[in-house]
């Protein structure tokens, strides 16, 4: 909610999207994972193992940081923008919602499943990664096709303690829309 608050033009390609597929009443979740809530995923070697050339010994703590992984230019290119067409396969068209200019910017970067794991990988991925995103899709598409939201606190800083979390108040302005 923090970034789409802050970028009031991709809130509007949402917002306009949101009117097209539900005129009554749902997008962009994947770009919010911009900051991702858990720093990195953990697991412990079973056995000795190399990786890149270093031996790492068995019972050894490795980390894979999340959070470093999300802003390498290689494979997100601008990657402290908050650029949602980061997630669209195909390019942005009149009649799909999107910025071409900016889907163009970021498909220079390199594809590669595993650069990017907020819900982890393998047998001990998370359980509830179908629910919380949708969860999060429900939201943020119920308050943006109702409500315009803004963050006018500059840059909101972060800190984390195994979670990422906001280090400032969440005070957002969020004002009723007419249509
Ligand atoms: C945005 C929300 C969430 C994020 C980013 C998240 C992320 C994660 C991550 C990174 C892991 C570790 C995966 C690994 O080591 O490979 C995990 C594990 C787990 N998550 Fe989530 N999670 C979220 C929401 C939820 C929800 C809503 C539930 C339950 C309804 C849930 C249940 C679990 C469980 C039970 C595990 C342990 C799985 C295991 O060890 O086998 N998570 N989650």
């Amino acid at each position: 909610m923090y970034f789409i608050a802050k970028n009031q033009d991709k809130q509007e390609i949402l917002f306009k999207e949101l009117k097209r597929v539900l005129p009554d009443m749902n997008g962009d979740i994947t770009e919010e994972k911009c900051s991702p809530i858990f720093s990195g995923n953990l697991r412990t070697t079973v056995k000795e193992t190399v990786l890149l050339n270093y031996r790492i010994p068995k019972g050894t703590w490795v980390l894979m940081p999340n959070t470093i992984a999300r802003v390498s230019e290689e494979y997100f290119p601008k990657a402290n923008r908050f650029i949602p067409e980061r997630w669209l396969k195909n390019r942005p068209t009149n009649e799909t919602a999107g910025n071409a200019e900016d889907f163009d910017i970021v498909s220079k970067g390199k594809r590669n499943p595993f650069a990017f794991l907020p819900f982890g990988f393998g047998p001990r991925s998370c359980i509830g990664k179908r629910f919380a995103e949708l969860e999060m899709e429900i939201l943020l598409a119920k308050v943006i096709r109702n409500f315009q939201v803004e963050y006018n606190y500059g840059e909101m800083k972060f800190f984390s303690k195994t979670l990422n979390m906001p280090k400032d108040p969440l005070r957002f302005k969020v004002t009723e829309r007419k249509q």
